[in-house]
């Protein structure tokens, strides 16, 4: 079983995070080390994470920890919570209540631009809507995610698009792709940078099952190669070969552990969370 229980390390993540060079991303500097090879490391912990909307909708306080390589999924009903658990996990949202730490840095501790920093640099993300640069091709979509100087960047982004099956694409305006097509793209775009942590809304909706199994390939890729990958989904297929699954319900996150063929280590995964919130209270 992997442990993901960890220390946040506010000060001490802080400046390391301060000290790099823009020029090498923590992600390269991962990649030259040990290309395949998972890292032990504790990518993600939330403590009592929460949001609340005018409303008074949003997400009750949760608790969560993804290990580097670990593969969760969180179901649930349109309204639960879903896209705000998200939003928060990768920094676009800035949570009501609670903590969270990304890589070993408490984001709480953060200024905007070092927020926008750590997202860049350790988190991809697929979003509902994509957010692709219309006029953009999709290489440069996807090699865009290493900022303005995206253009040295150019054979992994083709490659990548390539074991996606989109080879033949491209040099395709992302305007004229189609939706299943943009929504790969949105998927290379997250994973070019190898980042600690990636997260997906609905990464495998409206794509057919060959496509759709193409992008679970390049998920589990992402975390093969270290990253702990968290999904949003109603794929029934997919949620079960996460290494554990949540399920959101009215705002309210709880760890799923009736699952007929979870892993004896999801299980596990499952009881600690349930420890870990008693303790909490
Ligand atoms: N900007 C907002 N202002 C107020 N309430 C909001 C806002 N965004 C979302 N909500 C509410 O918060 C709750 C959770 O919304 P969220 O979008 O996270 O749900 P979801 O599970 O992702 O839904 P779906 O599956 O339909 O995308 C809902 O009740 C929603 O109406």
């Amino acid at each position: 079983m992997r442990d993901a229980t960890c220390t946040v390390r506010g000060p001490v993540a802080l400046t390391r995070l301060r000290g790099l060079p823009p020029s090498c991303p923590a992600s390269d500097r991962r990649r030259s080390s040990s290309p395949v090879t998972p890292s032990p490391q504790v990518a993600l912990v939330a403590q009592r994470l929460g949001f609340t909307y005018a409303s008074g909708a949003g997400l009750k306080p949760a608790d969560l920890a993804l290990a580097s390589g670990e593969t969760a999924a969180v179901e649930g009903p349109s309204g639960s919570g879903k896209s705000t658990l998200l939003a928060l996990l990768g920094l676009i949202l800035t949570p009501s209540t609670g903590s969270l730490a990304i890589s070993g840095t408490d984001t709480g501790s953060l200024t905007p631009s070092e927020r926008d920093l750590l997202r860049r640099r350790e988190i991809g993300i697929v979003l509902q809507d994509l957010g692709l640069l219309t006029f953009l091709n999709a290489w440069e979509n996807v090699a865009a995610a290493f900022g303005p100087r995206f253009g040295r960047h150019r054979g992994v982004a083709r490659d990548l698009l390539g074991d996606l099956g989109m080879g033949e694409l491209v040099d395709r305006p992302v305007a004229e792709l189609s939706g299943g097509q943009r929504q790969r793209v949105a998927v290379a775009r997250a994973a070019v940078k190898r980042p600690v942590l990636v997260l997906a809304d609905e990464p495998t909706s409206g794509l057919d099952p060959k496509n759709a199994d193409l992008v679970k390939g390049a998920l589990r890729a992402c975390a093969a190669q270290g990253a702990a990958v968290l999904l949003v989904t109603h794929d029934r297929g997919i949620a079960e070969t996460c290494d554990r699954r949540y399920a959101l319900d009215e705002g309210v996150l709880s760890p799923v552990s009736s699952v007929s063929n979870a892993s004896s280590a999801s299980m596990e995964n499952a009881r600690t969370d349930n420890a870990r919130k008693e303790k909490l209270g």
